[in-house]
């Protein structure tokens, strides 16, 4: 699988080479446009990044700077997102000075003045407060997220062994998306770190209100793309509405990211079991499906405009490899599909859990905008009949476009459950 690298796109090995027209060989299915960026040591004079099309090798070449890959476990990195004084900070803290069996280190990204400003970086370990300095060029994170976000780990990891967890607050306006493939990198691209989660916190009083703001220019509000991206959500300072505000909110959530949980709180008092070790990027919640399938007929209220929702469809057989790759151009690199009302769907978040003909495992697929992974995972239970499910969240997507089109795939029996 070849991988080249976007033009202006940073890409450098965890011993500081760049890598400059290189092509890749890795598990992760992805093609052309892929802005994969890998965590390492950026050499700041060499930034630029300028590939064309790479021709064509065979797959099992080998990847030269991908080698000397550390022994120690890999570090999780939860991203914390959230609309402006929804409570991450509060959970941050929170976290922070609970008893827990890990040691966590916190990244905190707000606005800052000026382009150089010093960031203070907590680490915690059951209550007890280290405190270091890291600096980072510019404070607005999501504006330079992968210079400053990689730097900020960098720095961390030169620390390590002080700790075994990463949480990120992103600045209240920030689109988790570009963060997250930040993070979310190859296991053989030999990151330190793996993304293990996006949490959004919401304001339970405002985020109707940030829900449902209507940008100047016609596009999706950072509120909305923050709940559809997240992983996990939480409906924070209950105390502030009644129940029928907090049903309300909570539908509206539902409508744009019926995939995440929800849990509601106050002073983001949570059960950190629930936060942590998600591994929503390298497992597929079957659980979890079942019962969006089963709570689907309650989607739909018309509380917004719906331009943002989640569909979730399962098609009874196998896909082939080819289909696998037509899903990916079709649906998140050339957008080609087009909705009976002519639009074309905007893929946010994609999991998927394939059967592939001629593979043995089940095949799980997980994607972010246009970065994408095939991987198999485990084998298929016995007599268990091969199927694809497929949760998609984004906009425009149309539910009988999107199931045609899966259908299409399918080689063997097509049988569409309701
Ligand atoms: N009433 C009430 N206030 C809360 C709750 N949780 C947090 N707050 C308050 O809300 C304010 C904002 O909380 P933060 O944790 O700073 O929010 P944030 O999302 O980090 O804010 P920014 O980083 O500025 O975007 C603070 O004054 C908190 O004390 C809650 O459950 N109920
Ligand atoms: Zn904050």
């Amino acid at each position: 699988m070849n991988v080249v690298i976007k033009k202006g796109c940073k890409l450098w090995n965890r011993r500081g080479e760049i890598a400059l027209g290189q092509r890749f060989v890795r598990g992760k299915k992805s093609k052309r446009h892929c802005p994969i960026t890998v965590l390492g040591m950026p050499d700041d004079d060499n930034i630029a990044m300028v590939v064309g099309e790479v021709p064509e090798q065979d797959d099992d070449d080998e990847a030269p700077l991908l080698v000397d890959a550390p022994e120690l476990p890999r570090v999780p990195v939860t991203i914390l997102s959230g609309y402006l004084g929804a409570g991450k900070t509060t959970l941050l803290n929170y976290i922070l000075t609970q008893q827990h069996n890990k040691k966590v280190a916190v990244i905190l990204n707000e606005f800052g003045e000026g382009s150089s400003i010093e960031k203070s970086l907590n680490v915690g370990h059951a209550g007890e407060l280290y405190e270091e300095w890291l600096e980072l060029r510019n404070g607005c994170l999501c504006c330079s997220v992968k210079d400053n976000g990689v730097k900020a780990i960098e720095n961390l990891m030169k620390k390590r062994g002080k700790f075994d967890y990463i949480l990120l607050e992103t600045t209240g306006l920030a689109d988790p998306g570009p963060i997250a493939s930040l993070f979310w990198v190859d296991k053989q691209l030999e990151s330190e770190v793996y993304l293990d989660g996006i949490i959004t916190v919401l304001d339970s009083k405002y985020a109707q209100k940030n829900i449902t703001e209507k940008r100047p220019d016609g596009q999706v509000n950072e509120a909305v793309r923050q709940v559809a991206l997240a992983d996990l959500l939480i409906l924070n300072k209950t105390d502030l509405v009644d129940e029928a505000q907090l049903q309300f909110t909570t539908q509206l959530v539902r409508d744009i990211n019926s995939s995440a949980p929800i849990i509601n709180t106050q002073r983001c008092r949570v059960d950190l079991d629930k936060l942590l070790d998600l591994h929503a990027y390298d497992q597929f919640d079957s659980q979890g499906y079942e019962t969006i399938l089963e709570g689907r007929f309650e989607q739909g209220s018309p509380h917004l405009d719906q331009r943002v929702r989640t569909v979730t469809v399962e098609v009874w057989g196998s896909v082939t490899q080819k289909g696998l790759d037509t899903l990916a151009e079709v649906l998140l690199w050339e957008r080609s599909l087009v909705t009976p009302s002519g639009e074309h769907p905007l893929i946010y978040r994609m999991k998927g859990l394939v059967s592939v003909v001629g593979e043995e495992r089940r095949v799980m697929l997980q994607a972010v905008k246009e970065l994408y992974e095939a991987e198999p995972v485990d084998a298929w239970p016995p007599s268990s009949p091969r199927s694809c499910k497929f949760i998609i969240i984004g906009e425009n997507l149309d539910e009988g476009t999107i199931r045609q089109f899966l259908c299409s795939l399918i080689t063997e029996t097509s049988i569409t459950l309701p």
